[in-house]
């Protein structure tokens, strides 16, 4: 599903007026019977409806709900914050109807105001909050963060329009406070502070409702970001066909371990297998051959002299690179450590084999220190980077990237020409053109060692099987969170442990096979 920022939905209403002729009112008034229906699902005969509007249109599409409810014979009560001077031009239209209803209306003024509010909410009643919608521009301050402090204080059912008040639509952050909402009912399409964490935990329940803006006008315009559904990813999957050998499901060389890290290299391979790859090649440091080859005896090994550190030794770089000559698609990173071997082996990967090239881990944290090889690249390079890996890549501090994921992965996408996937609770995929793709799958029980080194071998393997790297990265993170949720109701999020990720990827591919 399309995701949305401000300025879209500013674009979407304007398009809506000038080409379709749909004017805003119109969309308000869609808008506060959506709310409506919702709230409904709330009530029973003791409850009352506490409708708390500010001076914008999200407080407008809160007037029209209580009118819909007033006509429905629903106990309903208004609390109006702001100066209603500033009324919006639609709200005010409605606020005029109201006036000739026999709506109670308060205003809250002060804290003497915030009392009454917080006083009134019962139980059994639903509080629709409409305070701030798409439009907050600053911190929430005064009284409009004692209201919302009183909100959530309530032991009322609290339901949020578009957004819960507080949330800054485009950012996902919290502006200083917000509704906790039991329920957010998105207006049109669910924006970036619907989806994105820490926003995302302000809403609850999340339902986007249609509120008649033409399926033409959405599909016109550029929208850049969107969730990954199931069913794109079921599209995507390659076919395995009857009369098919292990060279139609392609070649991978993953290089990856290193002394005390042989666990990336076993974890990375397996997960490659098991995600359909027909030839796997493990390159690895020599000291690590037995182990590697007892774990994963279905890879074909490639020991390579070490230091006495246990990492790539020095001059293996030609006979590396020799070796990754037939792939048809490389991994580096997980478990590698850093040394100047790596920068080498990493440089010639990047500039001088003309294959797709997945870059993780200790691969990431070697390119972080000459990111400009990538001016140079043959072909198509995927990177994987955790938030840390991510700071370390663009020099940028860690809370830069943790606030602001979307954008600091798609300009690194954007500058760089490449696929960034950065991993987090809502993984994002911003790919070269633009297109930025989060995964809204997944589970806390991911966030364990190796779980990145799983993700690789899926990301890798899909590569070989003939998926565009960019597809391969969306389909990959998909795959993972859902291998993920697969595991977690067996194993719990304690318990979950990155080689359950891989048991999980058999699972996933056989729901995906029954389902074709
Ligand atoms: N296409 C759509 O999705 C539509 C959305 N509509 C609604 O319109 C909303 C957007 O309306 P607006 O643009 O009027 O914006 P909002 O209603 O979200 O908020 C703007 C108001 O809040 C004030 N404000 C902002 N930040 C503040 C702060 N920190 N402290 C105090 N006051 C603050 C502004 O001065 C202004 O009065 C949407 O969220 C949605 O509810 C519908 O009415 C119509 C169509
Ligand atoms: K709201």
């Amino acid at each position: 599903m399309k995701i949305a920022v401000e300025k879209d939905i500013r674009e979407i209403d304007l398009r809506a007026n000038e080409k379709y002729r749909i004017s805003q009112i119109v969309l308000m008034e869609n808008s506060g019977i959506a709310l409506a229906e919702e709230v409904k699902k709330h009530v029973n005969r003791h409850s009352k409806v506490i409708i708390v509007v500010g001076m914008g249109n999200n407080g407008g599409d809160g007037l029209v709900c209580a009118r819909h409810l007033h006509n429905e014979s629903y106990s309903v009560k208004i609390f109006m914050i702001g100066n209603l001077k500033k009324l919006s031009e639609h709200a005010n239209q409605n606020f005029e109807i109201i006036k000739h209803l026999n709506i109670p209306v308060e205003m809250i003024n002060d804290i003497g105001g915030v009392k009454k509010l917080g006083k009134l909410i019962a139980y059994d009643d639903v509080v629709v909050d409409c305070i701030f919608g798409i439009g907050i521009t600053k911190d929430v301050e005064g009284v409009y963060e004692l209201a919302i402090d009183a909100i959530n204080d309530s032991e009322g059912y609290i339901i949020s329009c578009d957004m819960p008040s507080g949330i800054h639509a485009s950012e996902g952050l919290v502006m200083k406070t917000a509704v906790r909402a039991d329920k957010t009912v998105a207006l049109c399409l669910p924006k970036v502070g619907n989806i994105m964490y820490p926003a995302a935990e302000y809403n609850g329940e999340l339902v986007v409702k249609k509120i008649s803006v033409p399926n033409e006008l959405i599909a016109e315009m550029s929208l850049p970001l969107e969730t990954i559904s199931h069913e794109f990813i079921k599209q995507l999957i390659p076919k395995r066909q009857r009369n098919s050998h292990k060279g139609v499901y392609g070649k991978a060389s993953i290089i990856a371990g290193s002394f005390g890290m042989t666990g990336a290299a076993i974890l990375c391979g397996k997960s490659a297998l098991r995600s359909g790859v027909g030839l796997l090649k493990l390159i690895i440091p020599e000291s690590l051959h037995t182990i590697i080859t007892t774990s994963v005896p279905e890879a074909v090994t490639v020991p390579l002299a070490e230091t006495r550190k246990g990492v790539f030794g020095i001059n293996q770089v030609e006979k590396l690179v020799q070796t990754c000559d037939a792939a048809d698609v490389i991994a580096i990173g997980p478990g590698c450590g850093q040394n100047a071997e790596m920068n080498e082996i990493l440089r010639h990967l990047i500039t001088l084999v003309d294959k797709p090239v997945i870059i993780d881990a200790d691969g990431l944290n070697t390119l972080a220190k000459h990111v400009d090889v990538l001016e140079n690249k043959l072909n198509k390079v995927v990177l994987t980077p955790h938030p840390g890996e991510m700071s370390r890549l663009t020099n940028l501090p860690l809370e830069v990237i943790n606030q602001h994921p979307i954008r600091t992965a798609s300009e690194f996408a954007h500058k760089w020409q490449v696929i960034v996937v950065l991993k987090g609770a809502r993984t994002v995929v911003a790919l070269p053109s633009g297109q930025i793709y989060i995964n809204v799958n997944g589970n806390p029980g991911m966030a364990t060692a190796g779980s990145g080194d799983v993700l690789t071998g899926i990301i890798t393997s899909l590569v070989a099987q003939g998926l565009t790297p960019e597809n391969a990265a969306i389909a990959g993170v998909y795959i993972h969170g859902y291998s993920g949720d697969l595991m977690v109701s067996q194993k719990g999020e304690y318990g979950l442990i990155a080689g359950d990720l891989i048991e999980g990827i058999t699972h996933v591919f056989r729901n995906l096979e029954l389902e074709v």
